[in-house]
């Protein structure tokens, strides 16, 4: 019995009669539908799922050898969650009933109408889609682990939220359902998009566009292009991005701001995957995966009459919502020092360390740009650093928040935190435990912080360990 109700593979067609089988495949592979795969002896099926698995299974009633029937039950109970649609004659109504209380999905009437196979095909993907990522949710739940941590390496963050955020990616990467992610300016939702786009495997490109100040006109050419003579000035065919994207993921960024008649013609290629180059009349179908994103409450854009809701509802099926800077102040040493390595690297400078009062300033900033505002910040400050530490002197922060911040020398703070007046290695124990906590116990980012080696660290914690310490 399989365990695992992740569902990947072709959609099988199993049908005796060739040339039904061709009809019906034909009919998924216009709608976008590629993966399939015929099968003309049904009894080649079981193994056929044993070695390459399969997403749904159409299977013909009336076969040779293996009927459809008797194979439904064999299907089942190797593969529980395996969507089968029974396709069958219009005499066979009472066995469908049968199948149907056997656990088959539907059923498909002969001559099989195009438009109710692909309807039943797409509902039973997305039911697939669904299980899925319950399956995946469930798992995280258990083991809390990333399955392709990689995806997400340009993220750098240490918060928790953040993770499961990271989780929630990976559940939905591999749907087919758009995404919308949703966050202030310079949360880092374009580098989501990219990794839900790494996550989801497709062998196509990540193409992005930001859609704000484009009118109509602007919109339906650069995304759909346009035939030759569409318009004075067309006299090349234009490939839209939607195009270059086929295959792979078409990012939309700052969605919120898409004028009104583009959103009609969004909603169509959400809804029916299909839209028309500038000037055609002729229809062309499109596979590529939505990614949206917005600084906007489009749920506020909704009510007044800014977004449409039809298009919100079809957008928000898997929703991100990536948490402001001041909500995971964790991150901030983080970030802190990979912007300051990989800027040292534009530079061509070695990166400096940290003085020990730079991080509790830059925590008491409320970054409205945030990670973006950080950025812009660390590259001012490096610009300016010549040599030795890097200080708060060199950052143009808000005089009053570096004001607070300095007073963590006070020494009636020391009285109040140690309760008397610490020694020298009570300090350094505290220091280390603070920087350990900043970095998520991280030693190398913890020894940057504290402008010491890593080997300080770890000797310091050693001989804490073995009770050499002196308080
Ligand atoms: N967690 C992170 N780790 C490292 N760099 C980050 C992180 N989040 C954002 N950045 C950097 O901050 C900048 C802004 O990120 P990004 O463009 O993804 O934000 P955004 O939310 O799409 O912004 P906007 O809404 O303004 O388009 C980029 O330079 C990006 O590389």
């Amino acid at each position: 019995m399989e365990n695992s109700c992740a569902l990947k593979g072709p959609v099988l067609v199993v049908d005796d009669d060739e040339q039904v089988a061709n009809m019906v495949a034909l009919t998924l592979q216009s709608e976008g539908i590629a993966d399939l795969r015929k099968v003309t002896d049904s009894r080649q099926v079981m193994d056929i799922l044993k070695q390459d698995g399969a997403s749904l299974i159409l299977l013909d009633m009336m076969m040779p050898n293996l009927s459809g029937r008797d194979l439904l039950p064999l299907i089942k109970q190797e593969y529980p969650y395996l969507p089968v649609v029974m396709v069958t004659g219009l005499s066979d109504v009472e066995t469908v009933v049968e199948c149907m209380k056997a656990g088959a999905y539907d059923y498909l009437l002969k001559p099989v109408e195009p438009s109710r196979l692909i309807a039943c095909v797409k509902n039973a993907q997305h039911v697939n889609d669904l299980r899925n990522e319950i399956s995946i949710l469930k798992q995280y739940l258990l083991t809390d682990r990333l399955k392709q941590p990689e995806a997400f390496t340009e993220i750098k963050t240490c918060s928790k939220k953040m993770r499961s955020i990271f989780q929630y990616a990976e559940a939905v990467s591999g749907s087919r359902q758009p995404v919308l992610i949703a966050g202030e300016t310079g949360v880092g939702k374009e580098l989501m998009a990219r990794a839900i786009h790494q996550l989801s495997g497709v062998k196509g490109s990540f193409v992005a566009v930001n859609v704000a100040g484009l009118d109509d006109a602007m919109f339906s050419d650069a995304l759909f292009g346009h035939v030759k003579g569409a318009f004075t000035g067309a006299d090349q065919v234009r490939e839209g991005l939607i195009r270059k994207a086929a295959g792979g993921t078409l990012f939309l960024d700052e969605i919120g701001d898409l004028h009104g008649a583009s959103q009609i013609k969004l909603l169509r290629l959400l809804q029916e995957g299909d839209y028309f180059p500038v000037g055609s009349d002729s229809v062309k179908k499109s596979d590529a995966r939505i990614v949206a994103a917005t600084n906007h409450n489009l749920q506020e854009s909704m009510r007044a009459g800014r977004f449409r809701s039809d298009l919100y509802y079809r957008l928000c099926a898997h929703t991100i919502e990536l948490p402001p800077l001041r909500e995971r102040p964790e991150d901030i040493p983080l970030l802190t020092i990979h912007l300051v390595e990989e800027t040292a690297r534009v530079y061509g400078k070695q990166p400096p360390l940290l003085s020990a009062e730079l991080i509790p300033h830059l925590r008491a900033q409320a970054y409205p740009g945030n990670i973006r505002e950080l950025r812009g910040l660390v590259l001012d400050a490096m610009a300016r650093h010549q040599e030795g530490l890097l200080t708060c002197e060199h950052f143009r922060l808000s005089k009053e928040t570096c004001r607070n911040s300095v007073q963590v020398g006070n020494s009636n703070h020391l009285l109040s935190l140690f309760g008397h007046f610490p020694s020298f290695h009570e300090i350094e124990d505290y220091l280390i435990d603070e920087a350990l906590t900043l970095s998520s116990g991280n030693h190398n980012l913890a020894a940057s912080l504290l402008g010491v080696t890593r080997q300080t660290i770890t000797n310091r914690l050693k001989a804490r360990a073995n009770g050499k310490t002196t308080a």
